[in-house]
């Protein structure tokens, strides 16, 4: 059980400072977790503006190069001039194109932003391809563009408008130099001085070239993919995130990563917890006013926009967090030791002052029970006397209990009247600080008297009384015996009756108190007949049996002040207390009588015998002048052998 209770309490002891350590330390952690991730999101808020930003600037930028270009006088000249040259100048207007195609093949060449320039008549037919090298592609089929979307939208917009391609649609690739790489396709009307439609000029946009700029913007941040979506769900990017890594351009990102699409589809902006990263995107439409720069209206296919520009960054884990600061990890593995091992210790020294306390307790039980039970009465008292403790033998002796006795009654009225002096002077040694003790009677609660005896000492403290502390010893007993002893010492072990020493001590009373108030004092002297006869006859114990129903027949005739001994085997002495001779004499006569007309049962085993008595008797009166009983008592015995001598069964006074 102990073993048990060790181990209950060893658990405890580890599990309640492991519980109370997290419960302190973890809102902390959070706190620091939830810092980081709030650093997170602005960190994401910052890669998104900038992604932002970048786009904008890249796209205005391409933009209104694309415008430039569509503006350009010899551009514009020479449409204008297509329709005259028929007419007038075929020379002048192919010398013309010679030039424009070589400075547009320069510009096109050394501006990575476009792939390829391509000049279209107002009929849709190509007038002139830049670089003329850059005529592959899946796009690339022949020289009529009148069916195309990039020509049939730009051919009825204003000036300035822009058409673009939604990038993904149809999946446009140009090989560009030795890669193949997406490209959108930009395109713009081209006027003349006087305002009238020349034709289409198409711009093919390297988006290769746009979204690796818009990437390492945005990868300021190693661990930070860029996300950009059209609203069908497909990758804008030429390049997938892990763990897509082998998504490309077109590709159908809201089937590849349903979470992201779904986290991003359902708001335009905001933030969100995909796959343990941090997502924060926000809608981008190059339609809109934010991204016109010199040009008009931008316009394009409603359903490829808006694109979702993202950030994902990947969430600070419990794990990252610690083996980012080791210290902290340092630290908590030294504050749950430090707190394991306290609870341990607790655990081993709680068990300790357990059994230390138990063993106090059993120790102070085992004191109270020798006060409370000791075979003698414990009190204390205070200054006034009064009782403030008392064990429970003391109480049993007085037969009250302890609520009515301590703190209401003072001990001194507990104590008979006749010994309470006895007890008061002894109060006052104590309380003087000097031993004291007593021999008192106790008033019992049923009227009966105790006699005890109580030894008592001062309990100071800081010099000053405090109570007293009395052992109280029962007397009673002793007394008892004594008084027993007393009585067997007077008394005649047979009969009951008393003694003969007992005789001659009451009769110096009885004969000095008749001497002092001048009263007769008389003695008899008795002798059973032939007592030898009936122990010859019925045995010894019918003798003894005779002797003790004799001394009853006479003590029944005797009145309570007279005095019956045994002054002998068969021989017995009455003293007669303020008696005369005469009275004596009668006295004796009523006993003689009285024997001799009383029978006696002698009960043997198998019969009941009744035998006769008869006894002789001396008289004489006790003289006031003598000094003991021994001159009486030989007066008396005098009387008695007379009458034995006159045959017995007769009283014989003799005066003296
Ligand atoms: N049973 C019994 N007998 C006792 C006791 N004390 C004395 N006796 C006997 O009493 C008898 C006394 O005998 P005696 O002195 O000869 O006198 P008696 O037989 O009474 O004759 P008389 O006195 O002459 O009439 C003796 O036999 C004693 O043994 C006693 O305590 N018990």
């Amino acid at each position: 059980m102990p073993l048990r209770r060790l181990l209950t309490r060893l658990l405890l002891a580890i599990c309640i400072p492991l519980i109370l350590v997290s419960t302190t330390l973890l809102p902390v952690l959070h706190v620091h977790m939830e810092s980081r991730l709030d650093s997170l999101r602005a960190e994401a808020k910052i890669l998104l503006n900038v992604g932002q930003e970048t786009l904008t600037r890249d796209i205005n930028e391409s933009l209104t190069y694309a415008l430039a270009i569509a503006e350009m006088p010899e551009l514009r000249r020479y449409l204008a001039s297509q329709d005259r040259a028929a007419l007038i100048d075929q020379h002048n207007s192919l010398s013309d194109l010679s030039q424009l195609s070589t400075f547009l093949n320069t510009l096109i060449s050394h501006n990575p932003r476009y792939t390829k320039l391509v000049l279209i008549d107002n009929q849709g037919s190509e007038v002139l391809r830049a670089p003329k090298s850059n005529e592959t592609g899946p796009r690339v089929n022949g020289t009529h563009h009148a069916y195309t979307d990039y020509f049939q939208e730009a051919a009825s917009l204003l000036p300035r408008d822009l058409y673009i391609s939604p990038p993904g649609r149809n999946l446009q690739f140009e090989l560009f130099g030795n890669e193949v790489i997406p490209v959108v396709n930009v395109s713009t009307p081209i006027f003349d001085a006087t305002g009238a439609r020349r034709g289409v000029v198409l711009l093919s946009l390297n988006w290769s070239y746009l979204t690796s700029a818009l990437r390492q913007a945005m990868l300021l941040e190693q661990s930070a993919n860029t996300l950009l979506i059209d609203a069908q769900g497909r990758w804008l990017l030429d390049e997938g995130i892990p763990p897509l890594n082998t998504t490309s351009f077109g590709s159908d990102f809201a089937t590849l990563a349903p979470d992201y699409w779904q986290a991003m589809q359902q708001r335009n902006a905001g933030h969100a917890t995909v796959d343990n990263h941090l997502l924060r995107f926000q809608t981008e439409d190059i339609r809109t006013q934010r991204y016109r720069s010199l040009s008009g209206s931008i316009f394009s296919e409603n359903a490829y926009y808006p694109w979702k520009l993202g950030v994902s960054l990947p969430r600070p884990t419990w794990r990252s967090l610690i083996e980012e600061e080791t210290t902290v990890l340092w630290f908590l593995l030294l504050t749950y030791g430090v707190a394991v091992a306290f609870g341990i210790f607790w655990a081993f020294s709680s068990q300790r002052q357990r059994e230390l306390r138990q063993a106090a307790q059993r120790h102070a039980h085992e004191v109270s029970d020798l006060y409370e039970n000791a075979p003698c009465g414990y009190h204390s008292l205070d200054t006034t006397g009064r009782v403030i403790k008392m064990n429970r033998t003391e109480l049993t002796w007085l037969g009250y209990s302890d609520e009515e006795v301590i703190g209401h009654v003072t001990y001194r009225e507990l104590i008979t009247p006749e010994t309470r002096d006895h007890f008061d002077k002894a109060f006052e040694n104590v309380k003087n600080n000097q031993p004291g003790s007593a021999e008192c009677s106790l008033l019992t609660r049923n009227g009966e008297q105790r006699h005890v005896m109580i030894k008592a000492s001062a309990f100071y403290r800081d010099g000053q009384f405090v109570h007293t502390r009395a052992t109280v010893f029962d007397l009673t007993e002793r007394k008892q015996l004594e008084e027993k002893l007393r009585a067997q010492a007077m008394t005649d072990p047979l009969t009951g009756v008393f003694n003969r020493r007992y005789l001659q001590t009451q009769a110096t009373t009885e004969m000095s108190r008749a001497r002092r108030e001048n009263n007769p004092i008389a003695l008899i002297a008795i002798d059973i007949d032939h007592f030898k006869h009936i122990n010859d006859e019925y045995g010894h114990d019918v003798g003894d049996d005779v002797l003790t129903s004799f001394t009853k027949i006479v003590a029944d005739l005797l009145r309570q002040e007279d005095l019956l001994c045994r002054v002998g085997g068969e021989e017995f002495a009455i003293l007669l207390p303020n008696t005369s001779l005469s009275h004596a004499e009668q006295v004796a006569e009523r006993i003689r009588s009285t024997v001799a007309a009383t029978p006696i049962n002698a009960s043997e085993e198998r019969s009941e015998k009744m035998l006769w008595l008869t006894v002789s008797l001396g008289v004489t009166a006790i003289l006031t002048n003598e000094k003991g009983l021994k001159p009486a008592l030989k007066r008396a015995d005098i009387g008695l052998y007379q009458a034995k001598e006159n045959g017995r069964n007769q009283v014989v006074v003799n005066a003296g």
